[in-house]
């Protein structure tokens, strides 16, 4: 029988009842301290209902598995079509920029011109606090705008044809199109939004601020529109889809690469922050996209408010990537998104999720990874419905699970609950890169180690991490990253 490491004995530091943040209801879910880690913001209020989230757990308990991350067109295009293209990746955005002010509320009453701004244009623009006149530049005057940040029409969903699913999650569905007049490929999400009118209305007047986010760190926004009861969203397609379906399907990331991961989600974080004031709020391998020029991005960020608390209506987002300072009702901070970085690094190089050790206690997943017969375990996944398929690790055969005595996050009377996880994230230390042979550099390591320190006041910044040996010392070369991105495209085709 399988035994829970766990101790399911309620601990006394753990209290949940103000673990859920609920934005406020105008703007966008955007406040914290900036980039270097200074705690102050706050602007976010709690559901003080511990009870409804624990209601909420069980119901999501005992219902049918609502997600899964099947990345089931693959990535390439069809004929004739040829992926997004990819632009300056692995540019430096400078030093590190004085402590900007609180975020500015980006007026939607003007159209402006579009911006023309390259990427480098807004890349180079992080080292210091936006100025008025950059923000101009980075919003087209800061104005709802009819074009995207290329000058082209934003996209409609009349320009679209569906060719493929990539996905879904707990907050949507994500399809591969056709744009056709364009004439070149993108995805879109359609999120189910259980609002009324005029509730879409100011969600699709928040995600505009999508628009306005220029940085070869960010997937890129086309356009966004109601669809039924749905809010369509149509970004740059991803051609190698995420970075959890990549490990799942080709085994650990090598740590080379995963260094340069650390450094794409790193200057989006900071890109994020310091130009718009937003912090993305969901960092986990699901929301880090690749592509075969080499390039790495982050989507899915916390933009609109109002779409948040309309999800929240109708799942709770408990995420297994949170910190823990947030499981116990702190306010989220940029550093709350370092953790998220943290565990998903640990992820990407064990290639599973890290709440869960081998029988032997090595922290080794190569035994993990491979089944029985030692060929990779390929889309499957533990049936528990309260976990973003994200956060599932790869289902293990019988005889498999037997030998392990670690935490079990699928389903049967030994698992462990979303509670238990949580729990877990605070009381018991974090988890580490380490393995029995040594195969991780210290430089990548200690990295991980700063990102995953439980006190929020001594877990370093995302401006110092930039600063760290494993970052600073990579030797990958975009080249490297492209030539790592097509061997993926080779594999998951086969
Ligand atoms: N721009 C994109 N290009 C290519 N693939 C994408 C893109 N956006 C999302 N996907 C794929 O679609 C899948 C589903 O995405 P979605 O955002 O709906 O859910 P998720 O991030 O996996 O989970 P959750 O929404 O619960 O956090 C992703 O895991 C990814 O593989």
């Amino acid at each position: 029988m399988i035994k829970s490491s766990i101790s399911r004995k309620k601990p006394a530091n753990l209290d949940i009842s103000r673990s859920i943040p609920k934005p406020s209801a105008r703007g966008a879910a955007v406040v914290g301290p900036d980039s270097a880690g200074n705690p102050d913001c706050t602007g976010v209020t709690y559901i003080p209902e511990a009870d409804r989230l624990r209601d909420e757990i069980a119901r999501l308990q005992l219902s049918t598995p609502s997600s899964s991350s099947s990345y089931a067109s693959g990535p390439e295009s069809p004929p004739g079509l040829s992926p997004t293209a990819a632009t300056n990746h692995g540019r430096d955005p400078g030093p590190p920029p004085p402590r900007p002010p609180r975020r500015q509320q980006v007026s939607h009453s003007d159209p402006g011109p579009a911006s023309t701004l390259s990427h480098s244009a807004s890349v180079s623009t992080l080292g210091s606090t936006p100025s008025r006149k950059q923000k101009k530049e980075h919003t087209g005057n800061g104005s709802k705008r009819k074009k995207d940040k290329n000058g082209e029409d934003l996209v409609k969903d009349e320009d679209l044809q569906i060719l493929a699913d990539l996905g879904s999650g707990n907050g949507g569905t994500v399809t591969k199109v056709w744009n056709k007049k364009r004439k070149c490929v993108m995805a879109r999400k359609l999120i189910l939004v259980d609002a009324k009118p005029s509730v879409r209305k100011q969600i699709l007047r928040e995600l505009q601020i999508m628009n306005d986010c220029n940085s070869p760190y960010i997937v890129s926004y086309y356009g966004c529109f109601p669809v039924d009861v749905h809010v369509g969203i149509v970004m740059e397609f991803m051609d190698i889809g995420s970075l959890d379906y990549i490990y799942r399907h080709t085994g650990p990331v090598p740590i080379d690469i995963v260094g340069k991961v650390a450094e794409a989600v790193l200057r989006g974080l900071v890109y994020l922050y310091d130009v718009h004031r937003i912090i993305h709020r969901d960092i986990k391998p699901s929301n880090i996209l690749a592509n075969t020029s080499g390039e790495i991005k982050i989507c899915d960020f916390g933009v609109s408010g109002e779409l948040i608390n309309s999800i929240a209506n109708t799942f709770v987002g408990t995420s297994t990537y949170m910190s823990p300072e947030r499981i116990q009702g702190d306010d989220y901070t940029i550093k709350s998104d370092v953790w998220s970085l943290g565990i998903s690094l640990v992820e990407l190089a064990h290639g599973r999720f890290p709440f869960a050790e081998p029988a032997d206690g090595s922290g080794d997943e190569g035994d993990v990874y491979a089944d029985d017969d030692g060929t990779p375990v390929k889309d499957k996944f533990d049936p528990d419905a309260t976990l973003p398929a994200s956060a599932q690790r790869p289902d293990l055969s019988a005889k498999r699970r037997s030998r392990r005595r670690g935490v079990s996050l699928g389903g049967g009377g030994t698992t462990m609950s979303i509670l238990d996880l949580l729990q877990h994230i605070v009381n018991e230390a974090a988890p580490r890169l380490v393995d029995r042979n040594q195969r991780f550099p210290l430089s990548a390591v200690t990295f991980v180690d700063s990102c995953l320190d439980k006190a929020p006041a001594r877990r370093k910044s995302p401006q110092e991490l930039l600063q760290t040996d494993w970052i600073k010392d990579s030797a990958v070369t975009p080249n490297d990253l492209k030539a790592w991105a097509q061997g993926v495209a080779n594999q998951t085709k086969a």
